[in-house]
This record gives C-alpha cells, structure tokens and sequence, in this order.
C-alpha cells in the first residue's frame, strides 16, 4: 500500500542517524527511504551519501511513507504538521516526532485523530548504538506500537516510557552523546598533555569509553563495582578519582542533565502556548 516504509520530514543530523543506521542494521533497502528538506543541499547529500534513497521538498510526497519520523527542530514542528495533517490520506500512518521538549498533546492537537508517538533517540543510532525512549498514543494497535520498537531496536536500544520521563531521557541520553565527547576529549587531551600522539590518545579514549560501556551493559555490574575493580589499593587510579571527586565532576554531570531537563521543559511550556 505504501511506496516507502520510512519517510523522514527535515533530513538533518538526527535523519542522518537514522537513515545510515537503519540500512547498516536493518533489512531495510534504500529504495524504502525517502527523504524531505527544504533544503536542498542536505537533498544532495543524502542522496550520494545513500545511493538509492528517494529525497523530496514537497511534503505532499510524505502521503506514500508508512512511517513518518519527524525531525526538524521543536520551533517548526506545529507548522510542519499542521501542514502534513492535511496533505495524507489515510489515517493508518505513524508520525513520530523526535523533537526535544513537544509534548504529545501539541502533536495531538496539530495532527487531530492520527497515530503519534514521540520518541527521544540519539545520534549513535548513526552506527546501530543508539538510545530512544518514546511514548505511543492510545490509539496504536498492539503491532503497530511493535513497528516503532522494531524501528527503534534496529538502531540500538529503546524503551516505551510514560511521557513525563521523556523530558529526562532527552537531558540523559538524547544530549548525552555531546557529554561523551566532551570527555573523550578531555581525556585525549589529557593523553596529549603527557605525550602521547593526537591519534593514539584519542583512541585509547574513545575505545575506554566503548569498553566501559560494553562491559557495564554485559556484566550487569552497578558501575562503582566495576570502577572499584580498576582502583588498587595504594595504586595510580584512585589518584585520579581523587581528583575528580575533588573537581566535583559528579556534581557537574547532575547539574549538566538537569540544566537540559529544564531547558526541554521549557521548550514544551513555550510550544504548548
Ligand atoms: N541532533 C541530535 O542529537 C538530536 C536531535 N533531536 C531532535 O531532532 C530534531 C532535528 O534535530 P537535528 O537533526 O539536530 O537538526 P538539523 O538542523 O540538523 O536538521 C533539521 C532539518 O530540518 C530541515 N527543515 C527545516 N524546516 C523544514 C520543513 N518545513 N520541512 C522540511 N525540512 C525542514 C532543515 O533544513 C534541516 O536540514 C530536533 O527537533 C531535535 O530536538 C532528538 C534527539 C537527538
Ligand atoms: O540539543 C538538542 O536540543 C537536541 C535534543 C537532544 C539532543 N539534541
């Protein structure tokens, strides 16, 4: 019934994600794809940068995509969808925003009687590492809520939540990424302080945090078990643990999240009107 499987409406960084993670981790082809900007440089670079896709400016086009993941900023989104609202004909299509801080009842009331979901992934979904929280509206089927599972799980984890966490998931994990690479820098310049080549340092750091996130997930350990098998007794690490608990670096994470929590609330507060 549908030509596309996937339509994504603003085909920009998160999009991007996406698109590259669902056709390197799913059985998706790019000939399901089809991709909308205004932009039309953006159009150019997906297109070479995933032969096959089909890219689009006239949201018109959006009618023949099954699913509709809508990724242009919070700001556009009322009107983007008030537009789209009007443009599909048939009421058995998903639309989820991605968009940090729009609460359902603005999808809702901009997209009257259609299948909404909103959903907070990130940018790892670029190389099927990604994690999304979302929440459905009521009136999504048993198998179509396992459409936008499925969607989800073919680039990393996700969790259905209740919309008042999601606010959080976007502090934590949907700016995280940006938190992480902030610190592999820190710990690669660190690296290159002491001597160690550009490349090298920045490789070790990133792979230390790809290590340590693996072996957390796959042991199940809580973390400070874990940190606390690195820490020897009289040893070099619990030096530098020192160091960091006297740079409060706990206190700037908990301050760093819910400064972004805030932030999407407020985005919320300003868009609900
Ligand atoms: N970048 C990230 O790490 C994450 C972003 N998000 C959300 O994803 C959304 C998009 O963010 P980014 O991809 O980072 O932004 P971006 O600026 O890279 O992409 C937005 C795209 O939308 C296009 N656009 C603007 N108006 C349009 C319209 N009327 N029709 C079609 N396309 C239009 C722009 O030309 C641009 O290419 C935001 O709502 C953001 O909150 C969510 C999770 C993570
Ligand atoms: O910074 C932002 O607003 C978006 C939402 C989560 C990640 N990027």
């Amino acid at each position: 019934m549908y030509q596309y499987q996937y339509g994504f409406i603003g085909s920009g960084n998160m999009a991007e994600a996406f698109v590259r993670g669902i056709l390197q981790k799913s059985a998706t082809q790019p000939q399901q794809v089809l991709c909308c900007d205004i932009d039309p440089r953006r159009l150019e670079a997906l297109a070479q940068a995933f032969p096959g896709i089909a890219t689009t400016n006239d949201l018109a086009d959006m009618n023949a995509c099954r699913i509709l993941l809508l990724c242009v900023k919070p700001a556009q989104i009322a009107a983007v969808c008030e537009k789209l609202h009007g443009l599909l004909s048939s009421e058995e299509h998903i639309l989820i925003s991605v968009a940090a801080g729009i609460p359902m009842a603005v999808l809702q009331r901009h997209l009257p009687g259609r299948k909404v979901v909103r959903a907070m992934p990130n940018t790892p979904a670029l190389v099927g590492a990604g994690a999304t929280g979302y929440c459905v509206d009521s009136t999504l089927s048993e198998s179509r809520r396992r459409e936008v599972q499925e969607l989800f799980e073919a680039v990393g984890v996700a969790f259905e939540l209740e919309e008042k966490q999601l606010d959080v998931v976007t502090a934590l994990s949907g700016g995280g990424p940006a938190y992480i690479c902030l610190v592999t820098e820190a710990l690669a310049d660190a690296g290159v302080r002491l001597g160690l080549s550009r490349s090298v340092a920045q490789a070790l750091a990133a792979q230390t945090l790809l290590g340590t996130g693996s072996m957390i997930l796959q042991t199940g350990e809580h973390p400070a078990v874990l940190r606390e098998k690195v820490c020897s007794p009289g040893g070099t690490t619990i030096e530098g643990i020192c160091a960091l608990e006297m740079a409060a670096v706990r206190g700037a994470f908990a301050e760093a999240v819910a400064a972004a929590y805030d932030k999407a609330k407020l985005l919320g507060e300003v868009y609900n009107g």
